[in-house]
């Protein structure tokens, strides 16, 4: 089934989530050898040789029009199963009550409500008892990725969730699932009270905080009566604690990290098998080698296995399971097809506006070009094209500055843009607080932010970043994905990220749900032609910039070959 979603209105752009993360903890333990070359046979073998692949992504909001048009006699219109509808004045209206009753009065960037969609979660097949819910907690317009996530998910299909970064994707596959599991599911046969005993969903996500995020979001949903029905196995908690919460609380949902959920799976404390749902967020991260073991264990044990028999080329992966299989991430390689096509059945992949078989899509050509030994690609591949996952709101420049003079530069880049909240991105842990000594130094108020951090210092940086107690938060890789405040209107690279799709995640912390946002790459000289090649892939506009009287001024064409000749001259 082939579909488009008959959607006239221009992308959405989702909450602030405070989605943070870092990837210490069970993410590092130690792979078994003999676990890992088994592995190999199956898809993620598979997944190792994708540089020669690129990122499927979400076309830019104006050229995703015209992609779905032209692909058209290959869909089949959503709309057909939602009636489409206009958005009205009253339904602006609604949107903006929506959106700050849901914003709260913290939020000073203004969002973009006609970017939502113009169906109400009403017409999407959801639960009412859901519906209700989602009301009191002020949502009641779905984002565009959840207009055509939600109907696919519901109709039970495998599918890929691509859409930009804080599009909403979290709900997009939270809501179907709430509506089919737990005591807000859909009434069978008139009798509400038909609940299930058993884990019937699993969701993993890459880091402890993420997870955590994630728990919160359906917490919220269940409502204080209900909320034990989810519960956390993320790692740096207590371990046998968590298993107690299992055996008394026998939760409906599980959403954890793929260490500790292997971990407790393997010491028999977890019974997945009955299970109907697994979601695997920001899953091209999970593809990662860190994570192989874990993830083998849990796409093993996840899910009732049907009597299909394993091929002997696919190897055990390739076993169908009974459960569905929801695979989100705004970047994704082709790993991650590969791998939904290992682990789903006929698996669709949902965009902002449309909804297609994977086989529709065409592998963009490899690129790859490595600026830092020791930051690896989340999928062990680079790709092109990656602009579909960038927040498109976003304003992306460059400037070009001597390494000892970047800390100077990136202060008078906060000041130049007037930003409030910064986050500014490094690739190693070490010069972190040097940065921050700079920046307070000259009375800018800085913390690092870092996985070698204790967990308490990690969430009190977070809050006061948050709080607007800090202007800069100086971080490191590990913060790119998942991380949201809201309000953050600047994110500087202080070191250039390895490839696109880290230049995509690190861009992403701003400009969320259309809000205005900037992307400053400080960068040096001979590095200017990464930074060129950064803006072929992510067929986004950056534009070299100079930082002059307090001004951030753009680059005219024909000077900027005059101010690189400068720098060579005074270097
Ligand atoms: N329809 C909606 N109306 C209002 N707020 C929404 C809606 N859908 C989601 N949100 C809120 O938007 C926030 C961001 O959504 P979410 O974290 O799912 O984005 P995302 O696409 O997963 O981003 P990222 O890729 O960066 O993780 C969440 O806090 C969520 O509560």
């Amino acid at each position: 089934v082939e579909l488009i979603v008959g959607q006239p209105y221009r992308n959405m752009l989702a909450f602030a989530s405070t989605r943070s993360y870092f990837f210490l903890g069970d993410s590092l333990r130690k792979l078994s050898v003999s676990r890992i070359a088994g592995f190999h046979k199956t898809a993620w073998l598979r997944s190792r040789s994708e540089g020669e692949s690129g990122p499927l992504t979400l076309s830019s909001l104006g050229l995703k029009c015209e992609v779905d048009s032209r692909k058209k006699d290959n869909f089949v219109d959503l709309g057909s199963l939602n009636s489409a509808t206009k958005i009205s004045s009253g339904r602006v209206k609604a949107v903006r009550n929506s959106l700050s009753k849901a914003v709260g009065t913290k939020n000073t960037l203004k969002i973009d409500e006609a970017l939502f969609s113009a169906k109400t979660f009403g017409e999407l097949g959801l639960s009412p008892l859901l519906i209700d819910r989602l009301e009191k907690e002020g949502l009641t317009v779905p984002t565009d990725v959840q207009s055509a996530a939600i109907p696919t998910i519901l109709q039970k299909h495998d599918v890929v969730v691509q859409s930009y970064t804080g599009s909403g994707k979290t709900l997009a596959y939270l809501l179907p699932i709430l509506s089919e599991v737990g005591p807000l599911k859909k009434p069978v046969d008139g009798n509400l009270s038909d609940l299930k005993p058993g884990i019937e969903a699993v969701i993993i996500a890459p880091s402890r905080e993420l997870g955590m995020q994630i728990v919160r979001e359906v917490e919220k949903l269940l409502g204080p009566a209900d909320k034990k029905l989810v519960q956390q196995l993320v790692g740096g908690a207590n371990r046998s604690r968590q298993e107690e919460a299992l055996k008394k609380n026998k939760p409906a949902i599980i959403v954890g990290t793929p260490g500790r959920i292997a971990e407790v799976s393997a010491a028999g404390k977890l019974r997945t098998h009955g299970c109907r749902f697994l979601v695997l967020d920001e899953v091209d991260q999970l593809l990662s080698f860190n994570y192989r073991e874990d993830m083998h264990r849990i796409l093993e044990h996840v899910g009732r296995r049907s009597s299909a028999k394993p091929t002997d080329i696919l190897g055990p992966l390739a076993r169908r399971s009974e459960r569905q299989t929801i695979l989100v991430s705004a970047t994704v390689p082709f790993s991650v097809i590969r791998a939904a096509r290992s682990w789903g059945r006929d698996p669709l992949l949902v965009r902002a506006k449309s909804v297609g078989p994977l086989d529709s899509i065409s592998v963009p050509q490899p690129t790859s070009f490595a600026s830092s030994s020791d930051v690896t690609s989340s999928s062990g591949s680079t790709t092109q094209g990656v602009a579909d996952s960038l927040p498109p709101a976003l304003k992306h420049y460059y400037c070009v500055s001597k390494v000892q003079h970047k800390v100077d530069m990136l202060r008078r880049c906060v000041h130049a843009l007037n930003a409030k909240t910064v986050i500014a991105f490094m690739n190693h842990t070490k010069p972190l607080k040097d940065v921050v000594f700079k920046l307070e130094a000259r009375g800018m108020k800085a913390a690092e932010l870092h996985g070698d951090l204790g967990k308490l210092a990690r969430s009190t940086t977070l809050k006061k970043f948050k709080d607007g107690e800090l202007r800069v938060l100086v971080t490191n890789e590990l913060s790119a994905r998942g991380l949201d405040v809201p309000e953050c209107d600047l994110v500087v690279n202080l070191d250039l990220p390895t490839d696109s799709i880290h230049y995509a995640h690190r861009a992403g912390r701003t400009g969320r749900l259309g809000r205005k946002g900037s992307v400053v790459t400080i960068c040096e000289e001979p590095e200017v032609f990464v930074v060129k090649k950064l803006r072929r892939q992510l067929g986004v506009d950056v534009q070299q910039c100079d930082l002059t009287e307090g001004k951030l001024n753009v680059c005219k064409e024909e000077e900027v070959e005059k101010l690189a000749e400068a720098m060579r001259n005074t270097s």
